[in-house]
């Protein structure tokens, strides 16, 4: 299959201008100003008038519950799997799945069969070996084996720190899986990264801090994730990012009902104060934390129900960022493009050049809405509809 792109506004992330591109299979082939080519009938193309409108990046959302999370208020809480179209209507292309709070009625097994059914339907996918709790439950038996020999098994996570639910691990069980991971990685060309959840326990990132003290493991090791529940963490997180640490934020579907809600700092404003701290600007991602459970409380604090993540919010944030706040969009899509795959070493992901894959996204030039997404060369959601869809969808 051999598509064109012409005429649209380039967004590498860095924006480049007007450009048409080639397609060719399940890479990007050529990005020029003007292509002509001419194939005499020999081959399809499919040509498409970015006329008005915008590319970027498909999105990697690089923290996601793809076969579902939650529990935390009994059985009946437990939320269900993701589908496929709620990854590509809102422009996700690439996703790395977890376990959460559930990593008993939950396991391994069912997650990588998640995430190579999800492959199979179309995006491309990853996954963290092990759940909230240490010791972890891998595949192997061992974290090291799971990251070696597992080709989707790029790290750990979500190693749950400073949380009620957490497993409560000593600081030794936590740079012991910090090790292996960073070992395996480092001999398997991989990432090894420990995605950590963060809860609102008083501690923070204090065991992060004290690894970056008392071990040898870089700090680019970790990627905390939930950075932004609260500000008294978002504090330590700035702290932590100008030590040169990675810092995931979750997206919120309704930023402002968060922020009034748990005292949340929302994305756009906390890359605004990213931008003014002079944080590096491969620093920061924004993951969604899709089918993942989120409490919901009322104004007593009374819990109420529990809401689901979802990926569409990476693009309300996206939006947050540009709109409200004024952040240039090239470094808004930053944080769910080129920045978690350099973090995370998805090769070959996150920035729209010549040989990566063709995971691309189209946007309407004025409102950002996706009025297209191609994964993999594969064209998923046209006019805004999903055109592609997951086997029970
Ligand atoms: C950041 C906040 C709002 C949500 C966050 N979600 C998870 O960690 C995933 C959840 N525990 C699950 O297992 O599905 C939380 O509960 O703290
Ligand atoms: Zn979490
Ligand atoms: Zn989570």
């Amino acid at each position: 299959m051999i598509t064109i792109i012409r005429n649209i506004n380039v967004y590498k992330p860095e924006p480049i201008g007007i450009k048409d591109i080639l397609l060719m299979g399940d890479k990007i082939a050529a990005i020029e100003d003007k292509i002509h080519i001419n194939l005499n009938g020999l081959v399809e193309v499919k040509e498409i008038d970015g006329t008005g409108k915008i590319l970027v990046p498909g999105f990697i959302d690089c923290h996601v519950h793809i076969l579902g999370g939650g529990g935390e208020g009994g059985f009946s809480t437990r939320t269900p799997e993701a589908t496929l179209s709620s990854f590509t209507t809102a422009g996700v292309t690439t996703v790395v799945g977890t376990l959460g709070t559930d990593g008993v009625a939950r396991d391994m097994n069912a997650l990588l069969a998640k995430a190579r059914g999800l492959e199979e339907e179309g995006i491309t996918t990853y996954v963290y070996t092990g759940s909230y709790r240490l010791p972890l439950n891998t595949l192997t038996g061992e974290i090291m084996k799971d990251i070696m020999f597992i080709d989707k098994v790029i790290g750990i996570g979500e190693v749950a720190i400073s949380d009620h639910r957490s497993s409560q691990p000593t600081f030794e069980e936590f740079i012991r899986a910090a090790a292996d991971a960073r070992v395996a990685g480092m001999l398997s060309g991989k990432a090894g990264i420990v995605n950590v959840h963060v809860g609102d326990g008083p501690r923070k990132l204090e065991f992060l801090f004290r690894t970056i003290e008392e071990t040898e493991i870089p700090i680019t090791q970790f990627l905390p994730t939930h950075i932004n529940r609260n500000s008294e963490l978002f504090e330590d997180a700035i702290k932590y990012a100008k030590m040169g640490g990675y810092i995931d934020f979750t997206a919120s579907e309704d930023p402002e009902l968060w922020e009034e809600q748990d005292g949340e700092v929302s994305f756009s404003k906390g890359l605004k104060r990213i931008l003014e701290e002079g944080i590096h600007l491969d620093n920061f991602t924004l993951s969604s934390d899709g089918q993942g459970s989120l409490p919901i409380f009322n104004e007593k604090k009374e819990f109420v129900g529990i809401g689901v993540g979802k990926s569409i919010s990476l693009l309300v944030g996206i939006k947050d960022c540009v709109f409200n706040e004024n952040i240039p969009l090239e470094i808004a899509i930053r944080a769910v493009t080129c920045n978690p795959a350099k973090i995370l070493k998805l090769n070959g992901k996150g920035r729209i050049e010549r040989y990566f894959d063709a995971d691309l996204c189209i946007l309407d030039e004025k409102s950002l809405d996706i009025d297209m997404v191609i994964a993999k060369g594969k064209i998923m959601v046209e006019n805004r509809k999903a055109v592609v869809f997951g086997t029970f969808e």
